[in-house]
């Protein structure tokens, strides 16, 4: 209640008309009511303080205007200036006998219309329904935008995160996407390459032919080569049939060699050679088979380093390269880490139908712990954690249960890890001098302070994990005054 009457008086009005006194009187009854008011006598001029305000940032939250306005004072030619007040709603004053003009007004996107000669009460009424209705609507936008930049744009490309490397990444998938441009991904395991591979086919022209994923690095040698140009009937012994190779399958679509720097020296020739002529015979074949593939190619290893050693052409390393992205380890980018904690959550939750959520102690564990497996380990100690869970939120003793390091960090300093979520440890330290009301507080404020922390300071996922509404969370802090 506090808060709606705050706001509501500290609405800033535009009012827009040409006949002094009006203007005055209704300024009058505006600011009695408490609100800001700036008041103009012609349309140019309102535009002007309009846009003085906006590029302040302290913008108007309502415009009245009146249509009959100098240097024409004909209706009509007021209507035009409505569409000039962008993203900020307009109540049109009119003559009483001007119906119809209202009713213009209204389909070109005014608020609301207030006749002529104009009652003191109604006005205000009309100007409180139509800030407080454009107030509501911008928080839900905020809050929708906020929910959005907090799982990180987690859109089709399937890259979830909100540090500058990853919205960067996502930048350049967009642009070299449509382009036949091969592109080189280098960067630790398990940050995310092989997404990146995959968004790049999913947003290119071949989306809808074949991404084939070819790891080099899990193949053996001796296997590559048939695996990759596939063989005709009794090149070797075991061949009892035509076999296709991945090269082949991969035609129209998206070639990933993943790992390439794995790649044995001497089947890089004959890759390069492909390369070079988009064809190949397949092993012990004649029949000469012409591919078009787009190539992607990814690895940990640094593979100017590899070319420098001798250990990879450097022939085909210029051939491959294109446009190179590099992925950063995982801490590097730490504020990726709970936008990727969200999104497997909810993905764990809606593949196993539960509705797990991660305890303020745990959240603060996952943001604090070093990830020397990145992205791939994050994911799977989650996954691990939530398969383990007996509740509805995993815990920090469930976790220690799958995470050997939690458990010696608790045994060389015990307690620290577990004090708030552990209960006989909770029971031990309760003051029972003091009254159940008062401790029951301190306790909320402890996980409401913890929870804000682990999630920093976002309240909309804070109250997710305590498992309260976002506006109970805003509440409880407003009561305990904790001015997060
Ligand atoms: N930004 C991200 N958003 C969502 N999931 C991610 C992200 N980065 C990595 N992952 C997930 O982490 C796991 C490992 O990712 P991926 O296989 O793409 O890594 P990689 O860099 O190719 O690893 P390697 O070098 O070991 O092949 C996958 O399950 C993937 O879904």
């Amino acid at each position: 209640m506090t808060n709606n009457f705050i706001k509501q008086t500290s609405a800033k009005l535009l009012l827009v008309d040409d006949e002094r006194a009006f203007c005055e009187l209704c300024a009058l009854w505006l600011e009695q009511a408490g609100y800001q008011v700036v008041s103009c006598g012609d349309g140019q001029q309102a535009e002007l303080e309009f846009l003085k305000a906006e590029a302040s940032g302290d913008g108007f939250d309502l415009v009245i205007h009146d249509l009959a306005l100098p240097p024409t004072f004909k209706p009509e030619d007021g209507l035009a200036y409505l569409k000039r007040y962008h993203n900020t709603p307009v109540v049109v004053l009119t003559g009483h006998d001007e119906r119809t003009l209202a009713l213009k007004a209204i389909e070109l996107g005014a608020e609301d219309f207030i006749a002529k000669p104009v009652d003191p009460d109604f006005l205000k009424i009309i100007v409180q329904r139509t800030v407080e209705k454009h107030r509501l609507m911008k928080q839900v936008q905020d809050l929708e935008a906020e929910l959005k930049s907090n799982q990180g744009p987690n859109d089709e490309l399937g890259l979830v995160g909100v540090s500058q490397g990853t919205h960067a990444i996502r930048e350049l998938i967009t642009r070299i996407a449509p382009t036949q441009v091969p592109v080189f991904i280098q960067g630790p395991s398990g940050t995310g390459k092989e997404i990146i591979a995959n968004a790049i086919h999913g947003l290119s022209g071949r989306s809808d032919q074949a991404f084939i994923s070819v790891h080099c690095g899990a193949i053996p040698a001796e296997l590559l080569e048939s695996e990759l140009f596939g063989y005709k009937k009794g090149a070797f012994t075991g061949a009892d049939k035509d076999r296709k190779g991945l090269l082949a399958m991969a035609d129209k679509g998206t070639l990933f060699l993943d790992e390439i720097g794995e790649m044995p020296l001497a089947m890089q020739v004959k890759l390069l050679r492909v390369l070079q002529e988009g064809s190949f015979y397949p092993v012990g074949s004649r029949d000469l088979v012409t591919i078009d593939v787009r190539l992607v190619s990814a690895t940990n290893r640094d593979l100017p380093l590899a070319v420098q050693q001798g250990e990879f052409r450097d022939d085909l390393y210029y051939r491959i390269k294109g446009l190179t992205i590099t992925t950063q380890r995982l801490d590097e980018r730490r504020e990726d880490i709970p936008p990727l904690l969200r999104a497997f959550l909810d993905r764990y939750n809606e593949q196993h139908n539960t509705q797990l959520t991660l305890s303020p102690e745990v959240l603060h564990w996952f943001n604090h712990t070093d990830w020397p497996g990145n992205v791939r380990e994050l994911k799977n100690t989650l996954e691990s954690a939530a398969a383990i869970s007996l509740g509805q939120q995993i815990t920090l003793q469930e976790l220690a249960l799958i995470r050997s390091d939690l458990m010696q960090e608790e045994a060389l300093n015990p307690g620290s890890s577990f004090s708030s979520s552990n209960g006989d440890a909770f029971a031990q330290n309760a003051d029972l001098s003091k009254p159940l009301e008062e401790q029951v507080s301190a306790l909320e404020i402890q996980l409401i302070q913890a929870a804000m922390a682990a999630n920093d300071n976002n309240k909309t996922r804070s109250a997710q994990q305590l498992g309260i509404t976002r506006q109970g969370l805003i509440n409880k802090i407003n009561r305990y005054g904790l001015g997060l």
